[in-house]
């Protein structure tokens, strides 16, 4: 083994190679600037714009589609927010696209490297690996390569499998809405919760998901039909209509289930598909393993899943027939889903 390491420039870091000195400096930037070691909002849509960067791109239709972890979003922003399915993205892209001019990385790193940081701050979550070197997109993506929560599941999984992706590690990928709020599907609502712990990356939303919900709820846009039951709805949560269909449909549903309360699953199956991720359309032979930049996360909660207050067994809507692990409930009435990241229940206090 090489133990040698080597003097990074600024005086403070050393690194195993010296292209991975620029991005020891960029966490702490990215730690103390953007992210405020949280894993509050910035840190949430730093975690998806990862996604909608890489899923650019199509084995079937080749590199003129888009090169898929390249930077293209953030190159080509006006081109590519013309796909609804980007709407909110620019937040993301507007908080960090100044850094481009701080550091001499390509847009496509400076993304990917922002979501592994971005997660190491959530309590639960897997430590990402990060490989340097991504040349910046020389063009857009085109548009209708992201899935969007209104498609039917099978045209979702052939997108995903046109990109290397199983529906297995799609399954993999969604424990991200386990730290996932939207902004954009409900008119004049923002931060709309999709789990009940959207701080935490736990197993709360394989398990929530599976919760049969009030069909009474009139649906926005994306929203499944069957909605979350009263008691999230009540704390304003929602769901989408597409993890509702991957956690019932037969190709998935056993995986999704066995994801419940079993951390290790979730964090293993998150970290291996997130690699994937990070270097689609990528050489990786080209690139360079800087994963010891990433920060190592935060110390997970340790918490099993449970049901929520108000929720229980009696609410499963199961499709896959292997024994469901017994849970408890949560006591009380009903749950509360904290708004910021520091447990406040008013979005506008929280920490900017
Ligand atoms: C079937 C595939 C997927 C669909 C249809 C989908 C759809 C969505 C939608 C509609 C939102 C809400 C955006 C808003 O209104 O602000 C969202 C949020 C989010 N998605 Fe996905 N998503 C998918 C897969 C993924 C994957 C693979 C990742 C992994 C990186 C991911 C990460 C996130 C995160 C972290 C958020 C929360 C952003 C925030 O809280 O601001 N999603 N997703
Ligand atoms: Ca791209
Ligand atoms: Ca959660
Ligand atoms: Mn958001």
């Amino acid at each position: 083994a090489n133990f040698k390491r080597v003097a990074c420039p600024d005086g403070v870091h050393t690194a195993t190679n010296a292209a991975c000195c620029v991005f020891h400096e960029l966490a702490d930037v990215l730690q103390t600037q953007k992210f405020d070691n949280q894993c509050a909002e910035d840190a949430h849509e730093a975690l998806r714009l990862t996604f909608h960067d890489a899923i650019g791109f199509s084995f079937m239709a080749g590199p003129s589609q888009g090169t898929g972890a390249d930077g293209s979003i953030m190159l080509f922003e006006d081109t590519e927010l013309l796909d609804g399915a980007n709407n909110g993205v620019d937040d993301a892209i507007d908080n960090l696209r100044p850094l481009l001019q701080q550091f001499p990385i390509s847009a496509g790193d400076l993304i990917q490297f922002a979501g592994a940081v971005a997660v190491s701050n959530c309590p639960g979550a897997p430590r990402l690996q990060f490989m340097a070197g991504r040349p910046n997109a020389t063009h857009p993506a085109a548009l209708g390569l992201v899935p969007k929560p209104e498609d039917p599941v099978d045209k979702i999984f052939a997108r995903m499998e046109d990109a290397g992706f199983s529906p297995t590690e799609l399954v993999s990928l969604l424990a991200s809405h386990s730290i996932a709020r939207s902004d954009t599907l409900i008119d004049n609502r923002q931060a709309v919760p999709f789990d009940s712990t959207p701080f935490v990356f736990d197993t709360q939303v394989f398990l929530e998901i599976l919760l049969k919900g009030n069909e009474s709820l009139p649906a926005a846009s994306g929203e499944a039909p069957a909605q979350v039951p009263n008691p999230l709805a009540a704390q304003g949560a929602m769901r989408l209509q597409s993890d509702f269909a991957i956690a019932h449909d037969p190709q998935t549903a056993c995986f999704w289930q066995f994801m419940v309360n079993n951390p290790n699953a979730v964090a293993g199956g998150f970290h291996d598909a997130m690699a994937k991720l990070a270097v689609v359309g990528q050489d990786t032979s080209k690139m360079i393993d800087c994963s010891e930049a990433v920060p190592i996360p935060v110390p997970a909660v340790n918490k099993p899943a449970t049901f929520p207050a108000g929720t229980g067994p009696e609410l499963l809507q199961l499709s896959c027939n292997s024994p469901f692990p017994s849970l408890a409930t949560d006591p009380g009435k009903a749950t509360t889903i904290p708004e910021c990241v520091d447990g406040d229940t008013n979005l506008n206090d929280c920490p900017s």
